[in-house]
């Protein structure tokens, strides 16, 4: 089953209205294969959802960062769902490690959080990745797959879920997973999605990789069988997130 290629700019905490502009701007002008051949959606902070999406050439999505586990109400400096959804904002990132770590997310929490999500017609990338500590004692595929695990038990449809395996040791580090490490976690996601969820989702959902993705390293990782694109942060920031882009006509050569 065809997976289209799925590049993610996560903005994370970082810029301003005008920066946004400029950003946004970049990639109006900017020429990339055609949508069948590369999703790409962008996830600005929160209080420029609405400005991206004005502003954003409409072959690109847009996704928020976050949003609270349940229904809205009293909690506050919260963000809804249903409030994502008003505003026509179509995909949310849930567990990222950021999250995860700085502000204790636990895998049932997350899985909470995407089971909801989904529940309101969002669509998910789903963060998974083992830290340094546990990568050195040979548990990165017990921790991936138990928090893949927390998200499967509470999902039976994957339609609208992007996986996206970010090892911590990666992320802003410039310490780029090999692309054997790479499709290493990969493969082994996808044979617990085909023991755990059925074959079909396993041959339909698309892992991609984050974690230090630039314009030089994005070609050899993308050309790996089971990347099926990324989750770029500092670099999704720059012009370089086009190079990145267009890496996924690597696929279209198979
Ligand atoms: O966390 C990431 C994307 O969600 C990756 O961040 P970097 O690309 O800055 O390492």
């Amino acid at each position: 089953m065809a997976r289209t290629f799925f590049v993610g700019g996560n903005w994370k905490c970082n810029g301003t209205s005008d920066d946004v502009k400029k950003i946004v701007s970049m990639l109006n002008e900017a020429e990339v294969p055609p949508e069948d051949v590369v999703e790409v959606v962008v996830s600005p902070p929160y209080v420029f959802l609405p400005l991206v999406k004005s502003l954003l050439r409409s072959d690109f999505g847009v996704a928020a960062q976050n949003c609270w586990v349940r229904k809205g109400g009293a909690f506050t400096g919260e963000i809804s769902a249903e409030m994502l959804v008003n505003l026509n904002i179509p995909w949310v990132i849930l567990g990222h490690s950021e999250r995860r770590l700085l502000l204790n997310e636990s895998n049932e929490f997350v899985g909470d959080k995407v089971a909801y999500a989904l529940s309101q017609g969002l669509k998910v990338i789903a963060c998974v990745g083992e830290t340094l500590e546990q990568r050195e004692s040979g548990s990165t595929m017990a921790v991936v797959a138990a928090q893949t695990k927390a998200i499967a038990e509470r999902v039976l449809n994957w339609d609208n879920i992007v996986l996206a395996y970010e090892p911590v040791w990666a992320i802003g580090t410039g310490k780029v997973a090999t692309p054997a490490q790479a499709q290493e976690v990969h493969t082994e996601l996808r044979k617990w999605l085909h023991e755990n969820t059925g074959p079909e989702v396993a041959a339909s959902v698309r892992i991609i990789y984050g974690g230090s993705v630039n314009g030089k390293n994005c070609k050899e990782l993308a050309a790996q069988a089971d990347v099926d694109g990324f989750l770029v942060g500092g670099a999704s920031l720059k012009p370089e997130f086009i190079d990145i882009i267009k890496s996924s006509t690597v696929k279209n050569n198979n």
